[in-house]
């Protein structure tokens, strides 16, 4: 029967813990079984693993037969394999080669240099297996491999045997698919202080950038076309925001070539999540350096900001707070806080709010610290949306039983602050089935200016500088 490998989600964790216990079975008589018995992979992590896009599932008929799960921690360029199993019953079909090629080939499209792993030396499905996938035995003390060595030593595994391992991956050609992350963003308070000539809103607000969001697949073409590569419902591509940007960067920056890019959309479309912007976002900064264009930031900012309001903040790349019309941004340092996103499946049409008579849009500008001592967390749609939708008005009582619930942007997506994984993780356990939960960690960082500083290192060509 044909298996398939495909994305893994927050559903299939269940099913990926118990391949693990069952795999692991093999171990039984081994020295390392002990160890290997008493540590099974904590759900929990496995559902940030796979919000975060670093979990592959070997499906037949739509039932997980195996996994892979990787490991973006390591540093210095590397990526960690942190678990491959497969099912004893689907054992010497090919199942995990094919499911280690499919994650080596993604990490050398999203910049990585190489994989990394720690396994046994004396079982055949181990060390010799990943040997004939082109892996090599390396220094114990590399330092990438010191945590994963700590916790072997945490969980008493014999250190003898453990042998780490690692593969080279070639820097993808200019003619091969790379991938970007594109990060959700959330509006932790929003206030509209005031209506400009041209229309548009000032506003206050904080914007939180996500480790969760879309995929874009991005390969140069040697002629000018700028192609979308997939169907995207509901947005024609001559509409799409990565088509329109990078048609802008190539007119401003004169550039001869064209691209191929194809959208992986998770981020809810019209949930306030910012999903076409931060699309946008990562079409620039990917072509600015796949093309070579060389522009600062802060031209790649301008450009963003042409392309609306809410795409300067993901060219940036950093959580901030934000004037104007949310342009003007100071990268705010906020603490490590979880997220619970509601999606209510309701598209809520952002012009349209901005018209609504009933919004407030004369408030007093909130100060920096009132936000910060958690007294700023209103944002001046949600009275307008709880009253002209009541599916988002029903996800903001839902989730207001588990603390302060708020909308993000204009909607329709809310969302729930927490301070431990374990308090965000309960409340998406018991989200009805009405609304679909996310879980996301909320990042100082952009995932993308990580894929592109990886990108940067891999790089052939003589790389200007990204800031003025
Ligand atoms: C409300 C916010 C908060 O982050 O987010 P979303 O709900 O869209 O995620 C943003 O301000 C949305 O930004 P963005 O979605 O990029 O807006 P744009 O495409 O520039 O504008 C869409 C329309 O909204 C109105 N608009 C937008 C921004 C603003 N400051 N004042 C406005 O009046 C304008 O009528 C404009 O035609
Ligand atoms: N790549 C894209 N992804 C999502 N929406 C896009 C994209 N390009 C254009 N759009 C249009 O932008 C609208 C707003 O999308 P989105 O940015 O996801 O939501 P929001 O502005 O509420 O945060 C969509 O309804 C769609 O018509």
């Amino acid at each position: 029967m044909a298996v398939t490998i495909a994305r893994a989600t927050a559903a299939h964790v269940p099913a990926l813990c118990a391949i693990e216990r069952t795999a692991v079975e093999l171990f039984r008589g081994h020295r390392a079984w002990s160890a290997y018995a008493a540590m099974a992979i904590p759900p929990e992590l496995l559902e940030v693993a796979t919000a975060r896009g670093l979990v592959w599932v070997a499906l037949e008929q739509d039932a997980p037969v195996g996994f892979v799960w990787l490991d973006d921690t390591m540093g210095e360029g590397m990526i960690g394999v942190a678990e491959i199993d497969v099912l004893p019953s689907h054992g010497r079909r090919g199942i995990g080669a094919a499911l280690l090629e499919h994650a080596c080939a993604w990490a050398r499209a999203a910049g990585y240099r190489a994989v990394g792993l720690g396994t046994l030396g004396d079982v055949p499905w181990n060390a010799p297996f990943y040997e004939r996938h082109g892996f090599a035995v390396v220094d114990k003390d590399e330092p990438a491999f010191a945590r994963a060595r700590e916790r072997d030593r945490e969980n008493g595994f014999p250190d003898d045997l453990r042998v780490f391992m690692s593969r080279d991956l070639a820097a993808p050609s200019v003619k091969e698919w790379t991938a970007w992350p594109a990060p959700a963003k959330l509006n932790l308070f929003l206030r509209i202080v005031g209506r400009r000539a041209d229309g548009y809103h000032d506003l206050q607000t904080v914007f939180r950038l996500l480790d969760w969001g879309d995929e874009l697949r991005v390969r140069v073409r040697a002629d000018s076309g700028i192609v979308r590569a997939n169907e995207v419902p509901g947005v024609p591509a001559e509409a799409d925001l990565v088509v329109r940007a990078a048609r802008l960067l190539q007119a401003e920056a004169g550039v001869a070539q064209g691209a191929e890019i194809l959208v992986d959309k998770r981020i809810p479309m019209g949930g306030g999540l910012g999903g076409g912007s931060s699309d946008a976002a990562t079409t620039l900064v990917s072509l600015n350096h796949l093309w070579g264009c060389g522009l600062t930031e802060d031209a790649l900012a301008g450009l963003a900001h042409r392309l609306g309001a809410d795409v300067p903040v993901f060219v940036r790349g950093r959580s901030a707070w934000a004037e104007g019309v949310g342009e003007r941004l100071v990268p705010a340092v906020l603490p490590r806080r979880w997220y619970v996103v509601l999606d209510p499946g309701e598209h809520v049409p952002t012009a349209a709010l901005f018209q609504a008579p009933e919004l407030t849009r004369n408030a007093p500008p909130a100060t920096i610290s009132s936000f910060a001592s958690g007294e700023t967390v209103e944002n001046a749609f949600e009275p307008v949306v709880r009253a002209r939708h009541p599916r988002v008005a029903a996800a903001l009582d839902w989730l207001s039983r588990f603390g302060r619930a708020r909308l993000s942007g204009s909607g329709g997506c809310v969302f729930l602050e927490t301070a431990s994984l374990a308090q965000a993780r309960k409340v998406v356990r018991e989200c009805p089935a009405a609304f679909v939960a996310q879980l996301a960690a909320g990042v100082e960082v952009s995932p993308l200016h990580r894929a592109l500083a990886r990108h940067r290192g891999r790089s052939a060509m003589p790389e200007q500088p990204l800031r003025a």
